[in-house]
């Protein structure tokens, strides 16, 4: 099964507020994790390290010093996860390869058993009729990479398209949606310039090199992948709806949070506010000829993650945030929603507001939801955890995307950010966005009320009055 088959049917009558609501027949639910976050066996069957591994042994980047090493042993409990999965009713399950596991160096030499691994695992989901959605690239850049200037260097983009041809060539016969990267603002923002994601750099030009290669990557594996047959392929994006007062802040926001991204995938360039901006820590010299016909070739599905939306105004003296470069006098703001475990804003709105936005500005891709979620302060008590916040939270957000069908959004799928609690990059294991509880010291999973309630909501392909 493609993930983005067309969904038959119309929408049923949408009842406002709590009414039932039912999605599209063929509408695909699902879960994701990523492959440092949940895999642990950091140094088993030839891996080789990754920046992460070297970011979580620098002291004070993440949280009480927490590594991947072991994780949720995923690497080794993965037939009980996806029986899990299974018994959850999961239809559809995103996960990432690791680029070290499968060539530890980053190029050249392939480790067979990085590839068993994964061979393991999607002939584990498709003995349970679940479909498998990879990711090829979700933060664990080979250290050996960084070490040559990482997504800095044009070098990596070209590794990482022989990287993609490699994981093809094993699993193509048995995955047939393929996602380049995974928010590509984390890696380059977050990694290079702001400096508290690997690799930990604070240099706002390395950050738009690292923009300008990670996207240069993501369309020389669009190449490889159709030349190999690919049925799908997709890159997924951390977008926000970015709100304020200030129109030209609200548009540096944006520009340097969504369309810096959406214009070089969906039109095949930069936007020019953006490049103007971004002159004083850029020349943008890295970007050569024909960079952007390769990063703007024809994707098969946009997949979309939000958690939460940016507010902005402006402020007479407030420092640039350094995720943001160039955002002085730009305040980022909270209203008084509630807040999830990490301090986001929880506004269902904000979905509809994104997805009907990138239908109407990049008509034309179909979108998939491959990651909303939250994380709360669990609590497990006598085996069972009543996150009933985790699914208040859920059900706003799939009536949110429902309004959004309602209104022409061309949204295939749901995947729930995540399956189980995991390493929350430079939050560690602090914070729970599950719908399935892990007891680090035993590694005992424990399904979440919300596991079970989404169990009910994937059989009814919809919600409840
Ligand atoms: O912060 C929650 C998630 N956000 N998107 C990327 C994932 O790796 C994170 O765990």
């Amino acid at each position: 099964m493609t993930l983005s088959m067309g969904v038959s049917g119309g929408i049923s009558e949408e009842t406002a507020g709590t009414g039932e609501v039912i999605f599209p027949e063929g509408f695909v639910w699902g879960t994701a994790t990523a492959s440092y976050q949940i895999e642990g066996a950091a140094n088993e069957d030839g891996r080789g390290p990754s920046i992460w591994d070297t970011f979580s042994r620098t002291p004070g980047k993440v949280f009480a010093g927490h590594t991947g090493d072991v994780a949720c042993d995923h690497y080794h409990r993965y037939r009980d996860d996806v029986a899990m999965m299974a018994d959850l009713g999961v239809q559809a399950y995103r996960f990432s390869m690791a680029w070290p596991r499968i060539q530890p160096d980053g190029s050249g030499p392939v480790n067979p058993r990085g590839l068993d691994f994964y061979d393991r695992l999607v002939d584990e989901l498709h003995g349970h009729g679940i479909t498998p959605l990879v990711t090829l690239y979700h933060w664990d850049l080979p250290q050996a990479l960084e070490d040559r200037g990482g997504w800095t260097s044009r070098e990596t983009a070209e590794r990482f398209a022989e990287y993609a041809a490699v994981a093809y060539g094993r699993l193509g016969d048995r995955i047939a949606t393929w996602t380049t990267l995974n928010e590509p603002w984390c890696s380059s923002f977050l990694g290079y310039g702001a400096g508290v994601h690997a690799p930990g750099r604070t240099d706002p030009g390395a950050a738009f090199a690292a923009v300008h290669h990670l996207l240069l990557g993501h369309g020389l594996a669009v190449a490889e992948l159709r030349a190999a047959g690919a049925a799908q392929v997709g890159i997924t994006l951390n977008l926000a709806p970015i709100s304020g007062d200030d129109p030209e802040a609200v548009a540096h926001i944006d520009g340097l949070q969504n369309r810096i991204f959406l214009d070089p995938v969906l039109r095949g360039e930069y936007p020019a506010d953006v490049v103007e901006r971004a002159r004083r820590f850029t020349d943008w010299s890295f970007v050569r000829d024909g960079d952007l016909d390769i990063i703007g070739a024809p994707i098969d599905v946009l997949g979309v993650n939000y958690y939460s939306p940016t507010a902005v105004r402006l402020r007479a003296g407030q420092p640039a945030n350094p995720v943001h470069p160039g955002s002085e006098g730009i305040a980022f703001v909270q209203g008084d929603e509630e807040k999830t475990a990490m301090g986001w804003s929880v506004k269902p709105s904000g979905l509809t507001e994104l997805l009907t936005r990138v239908s109407r500005d990049y008509p034309g891709t179909p979108l998939i939801i491959t990651e909303n979620g939250a994380a709360f302060d669990d609590v497990l008590a006598d085996g069972r955890v009543a996150d009933e916040r985790r699914i208040a939270f859920l059900d706003g957000h799939f009536r949110a995307a429902h309004a959004a069908i309602a209104a022409g959004a061309d949204l295939r799928g749901y995947f729930v950010w995540s399956l189980m609690d995991n390493f929350e990059w430079a939050e560690g294991y602090a914070k729970r966005f599950g719908l399935v509880h892990v007891d680090y010291a035993s590694q005992r999973r424990t399904p979440k009320d919300s596991a079970l309630w989404y169990r009910e909501v994937i059989r009814r392909n919809g919600l409840q009055a």
